[in-house]
Order: structure tokens, then sequence, then C-alpha cells
């Protein structure tokens, strides 16, 4: 991901660099690209490589009405389930098969469907994953699974999509219509991540016990499996926690569901609630015959939601630009402003996430201005002034200070907004024009977003420029408190008799 990194070096004169650097806040839980396009509805037979295309969705659909009889079998679902699995525009989704009222319950998985790192632990590789991340184990185990003719998980194994609009999914052209975006650069790091990652397991559990696994597994293979996790695990089923629930998982998102209100919970059920089950309910009201849908995360921004699910959304909220400031080493003043910058939750390096149509956040401004501090102003950062000195930073410091925040702001806007191929202009047109295929959809909006913020923080830096002859700076505040200032901001001297 690429990001707006201001450095500051010698302090004595003012003088900050903007560069684009590469950030490194690609959460895992939180190249090699398939090259297939657009059509999502690719189900698994046995292979991502040998799966059948659902182009006339028969094969879809006996794919589901499998995955319906093994839940039968398991009890877990029946003829009086609420929802059912369905083709619909989003892949396989739940249907609803009476009118639901809001809240109310759709279906509960009991734990042992749920495909977690104690599955793993518990199955035929479970010694060799022990010391694995959760996520890696799972992974593995879903390309086990898959290898094995017999296996359990067989009718769930055969509804997973072979590939998602998932960035991570995309050919090189496909990206390259992301360039000068910041996710281009997440995408990479994600990808670099899951080749770290597979080519350490390779190393010391693919390849040591071969035989285990009926058939070779690729990067590709890897990738996929990471895919799925990815996409299908419920936001705060993370870490150790970390599960894939079965038809639970076919619930699509909706982004007119806007409640913070989770519509899933672990409960337990049975003789002395013994039993864990994961329900899953409606966060509105549904008719018959018509798809369910929830909120997947409010929180996430299109650069996420496109990494993680291969979607979207349109408002403004969730177009996002992360401005990444950084105290430089060489800083003279290195040490005093890693102190003052730690004291307040931040650290050498600092991430704002600036969100199209929102104010900055309120921690931005002062750690520009201290990363800018330095010359006649560095006395602030003398140790008599460690507890009030955030206050200080809250405000315009010098007109020297603020000149420079804006200037190397604005000038990093310049240099990010100079690395993408199109303009807004450009971008608003191509959507304007209609139908474009889904991933140069999210490209487009996505560019598009990230130009916008982008624009927007030079905006508001701009305006400050404008500004700088009106602000009230530190000395000037400082005289005031000291009464040494009158009413026109004249300095009042005293003059002896
Ligand atoms: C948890 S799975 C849901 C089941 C999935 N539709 C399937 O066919 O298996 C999440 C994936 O569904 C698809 N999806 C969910 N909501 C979507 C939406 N609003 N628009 C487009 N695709 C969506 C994306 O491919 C996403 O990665």
């Amino acid at each position: 991901m690429a990001s707006l990194s201001f450095l500051s070096s010698s302090a004595s004169h003012f003088s900050l660099s903007a560069e684009l650097k590469p950030l490194t806040n690609f959460k895992p839980f939180s190249s090699i690209a398939t090259g297939r396009r657009g059509k999502h509805l690719s189900l698994l037979t046995g292979s991502p490589n040998a799966g059948n295309t659902s182009a006339d969705g028969s094969n879809a659909s006996a794919a589901i009405d499998k995955l319906w009889e093994w839940l039968c079998d398991k009890g877990v679902v029946s003829s009086a389930s609420v929802v059912r699995p369905a083709l619909v525009p989003e892949g396989v989704g739940l249907v609803a098969q009476r009118n639901l009222s809001r809240n109310e319950v759709l279906l509960e998985v009991p734990k042992k469907l749920w495909i977690t790192p104690d599955t793993v632990a518990a199955s035929k590789i479970g010694s060799l994953c022990a010391q694995l991340k959760p996520w890696v184990s799972m992974a593995l185990f879903l390309l086990y699974e898959r290898g094995r003719g017999d296996s359990p998980w067989r009718c769930y194994l055969d509804i997973l999509p072979r590939f998602t609009n998932s960035t991570i999914f995309w050919s090189e052209e496909e990206l390259s219509e992301l360039q000068g975006t910041q996710l281009l650069r997440t995408n990479l790091s994600a990808k670099d991540y899951v080749l770290t990652e597979f080519l350490k397991v390779e190393e010391e559990v693919i390849l040591p016990h071969n035989h285990l696994f009926s058939s070779s597994i690729s990067f590709d293979d890897f990738l996929w499996a990471f895919g799925i996790i990815r996409s299908r695990t419920f936001s705060q089923l993370r870490g150790e926690n970390l599960s894939l629930i079965p038809l639970a998982d076919l619930v699509n998102h909706s982004s007119s569901i806007i409640t913070e209100d989770s519509s899933w919970q672990i409960k337990g059920t049975g003789i002395f609630s013994r039993e864990l089950v994961f329900s899953l309910r409606t966060p509105i009201s549904v008719k018959a015959g018509e798809q369910v849908f929830i909120q997947y995360d409010l929180q996430k921004s299109n650069a996420e939601l496109a990494l993680d699910y291969g979607f979207i959304e349109s408002s403004s909220d969730r177009f996002t630009y992360t401005l990444t400031l950084e105290i430089s080493e060489s800083d003279p003043f290195f040490g005093d402003k890693l102190d003052i910058a730690e004291s307040h939750g931040l650290g050498q390096n600092a991430y704002f996430d600036i969100i199209l149509g929102r104010a900055l956040p309120p921690s931005l401004l002062p750690y520009l201005r201290l990363v800018a501090l330095g010359g006649t102003d560095a006395f602030l950062l003398e140790s008599i002034f460690r507890n009030s000195v955030w206050g200080h930073l809250e405000l315009p410091v010098s007109r020297a200070n603020e000149e420079l925040i804006c200037r190397v702001v604005r000038d990093a806007c310049k240099v990010a907004l100079s690395s993408f191929q199109t303009n807004v202009e450009e971008d608003d047109h191509l959507l304007e024009q209609g139908v474009l295929d889904p991933r140069l959809a999210i490209a487009v909006g996505v560019r598009l977003g990230e130009k916008k913020v982008l624009q927007q923080i030079d905006n508001i830096f701009g305006e400050r420029e404008k500004e700088l002859d009106e602000l009230e700076y530190y000395q000037e505040r400082r005289l005031k408190q000291l009464g040494l200032v009158g009413e026109q901001g004249d300095i009042i001297f005293w003059e002896s008799k």
C-alpha cells in the first residue's frame, strides 16, 4: 500500500521531505494471479483447477442440493428451515422460505460442524499443524481435505467458489487498473505475506509429509485457501477463534444494512447449554423468496472490502486514504519527539485514515506539527513542557511550522495524485458509462475514491495556507495569557513614569 510519508530532517531549517513509501499495515487476519475474470459462481469439484463453472447453474445447483442433504443428515436443517441456500447474483446466498421478521433466527450451526484450529488439531494432519498460525493450519486442512476422495467435508468443499473478485485473484492486467492506489500496494504485501507463509509451510510440513497430501500443493492452491478463509470468516472470529461456519458463511453482504448490531452470536444449547451453536439472525424483515443479507463490517474501507471479499460500496464513508507520518531517526530531536508521540498513544510511525467527507483525525495536526517542529520552536520539546506540549501542538505553533506542514502535505498529495493514470473526471465518466466488468468497476471505484480523498486533503491544507496570516500562534497566545497583549492584538509596554 502506498502512503504519504513525511520525514523530518534538519529541523534547524524546517525541512521536511515527502515521499511515497510502502505501508506495511496489511493486517493478516487481518504473485500469482489466477487469471480468471468475472464469473464468480464457479464451484469446486475436487480442485480449483478442475472446477465446474456454473455458467448454466446446473452443477452449482447440484452442489447446493448435496450440501442441503448433508446438513439434513447432520440435523442442522430440515424442511421447516426458514432459509435455504440458492444461486443469487452474489454467488450462492440464503433465501427466505417464508416472511421473516427482524432479528428472527435463520439457522443454528453446531460447533461440531465448524472448521476451526481445533478441527485441524483433531485431524490426521493435526500433529503437523500444532506450531502453525491458526489460518495457515486451516488453509492446509482445506487443501488436505480437498485432496481426499472420501473427505467428510466434501459437500461443503464443493460449494466453495474457485475464486472471488478479491484483488488477490486478479491478473496483472486487471491489477494495472489500480496503478497509483494504496490498494495495489496492500494487495502486493498481502500476497507477499501469503507467499512467505506458503514457502515456510511447504518446507516444514508439506514436502516432508508429501504422502499425506494426495496431490501436490501449489502457491495458487494456498492462495485460494487464504482467500476462502479471508472472505468467509465473520469479522470478530479471528486469531485462535478463526472459524469457517458452513451454511452461515453463505450469507451475503448488503450496503443497505447499516445496523451496528451483530447479526450472529455463539451461544450454548442442549442440556446445561453445553453444546455451542453459531446462531445467525436477520437484521431486517425479509419477504418469502427474497435473499437474506447482513452487514459484514461497517468499519472496513473499500480497499479492505475489495481485498477481503471482492466488492466495494458507493458510500463515501468507505473511501479512505491512509497517511503515514514518520519521525525520522535522523531528526536531531528524534528522542524527545518520540517520547512525546508515545505518551499520546502514537509512535515513530503513525497511520491516519482520512475518510472522504469527514474531518481530519484529531491527532493528525498535533502529530504533523510535532514532526515538523524545529528551529526557534524547538524549546517546546524541552522537558519542562512535557505535560503541556500536546496541548500546544493542538493549536498552531508558529507560522513557519504551520506553513511547513501545509506545504509538505500538499506536495505529497500532488505526488500521490500524479501517480494515477486517470483523473477524477475520467473515472467519473467511466462509471457513468454504465455496466463495467466487476473487477474494473472495483478498480475504478477505489482509485476514484483515493483521488477524491487526496484532493480533499489538499483542499483542507490549501485553505489553511490561505489563513496563515490570520492564525494565532503560540507566542501570541502566551502573551495574551500573561496579559501582555491588548484588545487589538497590540503589545502592551510598561514604561517607567
Ligand atoms: C461469506 S461469502 C458469501 C457466500 C458466497 N456468495 C458464495 O457464493 O459462497 C462472501 C463472498 O460472497 C460474495 N459477496 C457477498 N456479498 C456480496 C455483495 N454485496 N456483492 C458482491 N459479492 C458479494 C463475495 O464473493 C464474497 O467474497
